[in-house]
């Protein structure tokens, strides 16, 4: 995996707000396949962070290239466009509409067969039986099935997932994960999670940030050794 380019590849990112240095020379390589966790203690700046990737915050200083493209400057829809996916940290479904309308909806540039994408996203995650139900009426963790769904529309080289466990019970976390290493067989999976369990399950890589910072990168088993990380976040 080394030796191929990596489909996204981030180098001296920064973004301060005020005094705040959120993310402050983050560099950062994701495979064009495989789950890549994000971790950190709160406020470390990873949400920050993959606003930069996905475009819904602009870099101060930095590079990011995708898919051997330097996007740093195209807006969040354009780098949809090219194949990033982004669901966020809490639920953004329109709690009016069908679940399929949902998923038509996040699919913006309606080429192709958008009906058709949209059935076989919630057939991926198992919300094909739901298609007609209003979102609204969803549970909770079917509402996050559904945002990724919408994800999955999008056919995306690149699934962001922004804290998608929180607030799942724990029959639905392994449902979660399951479907997750299923995306990232063909698909690069950037999650940020803060279910240890659910990280060191999943991961095949893992950067830890710390005061917008790279505090350590690597397999879930060097991280999970790594003094600086124990010492700083694993709190072992
Ligand atoms: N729009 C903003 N204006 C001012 N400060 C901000 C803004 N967004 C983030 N910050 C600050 O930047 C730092 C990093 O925040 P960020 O949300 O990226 O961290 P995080 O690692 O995602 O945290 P959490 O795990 O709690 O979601 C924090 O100190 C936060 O208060």
């Amino acid at each position: 995996m080394a030796a191929l380019t990596p489909l996204l590849k981030a180098r001296g990112l920064k973004r301060h707000f005020g005094g705040v240095k959120a993310v402050d020379g983050v560099g950062l390589d994701l495979g064009p396949t495989g789950v890549h966790a994000l971790i950190g203690p709160n406020g470390a700046g990873k949400s920050t962070l993959v606003g930069l990737l996905s475009g819904r915050i602009t870099a101060d200083a930095g590079i990011i290239e995708f898919a051997g493209r330097d996007i740093t400057r195209l807006p969040a829809h354009a780098r949809v466009r090219l194949g990033i996916a982004y669901t966020f940290q809490v639920t953004s479904i329109y709690p009016r509409l069908s679940v399929e309308d949902n998923v038509t909806l996040a699919v913006r540039h309606p080429s192709g067969d958008v009906t058709t994408a949209a059935r076989a996203a919630l057939a991926r995650v198992g919300l094909d039986i739901h298609a007609r139900q209003i979102a609204g009426d969803l549970s909770y963790g079917h509402q996050r099935l559904l945002e990724l769904a919408m994800g999955l529309a999008l056919t995306p080289r690149l699934l962001i997932l922004d804290e998608p466990t929180q607030g799942l019970a724990a029959g639905e976390i392994a449902g979660f994960s399951a479907l997750v290493r299923d995306v990232a067989r063909d698909a690069s999976v950037l999650l940020i999670e803060h279910n240890m369990d659910v990280v060191m399950d999943l991961a095949d890589r893992i950067t830890v940030l710390d005061f917008g910072r790279v505090l350590a990168s690597g397999t879930p088993d060097a991280i999970r050794k790594d003094r600086a990380v124990q010492a700083a976040y694993l709190g072992a």
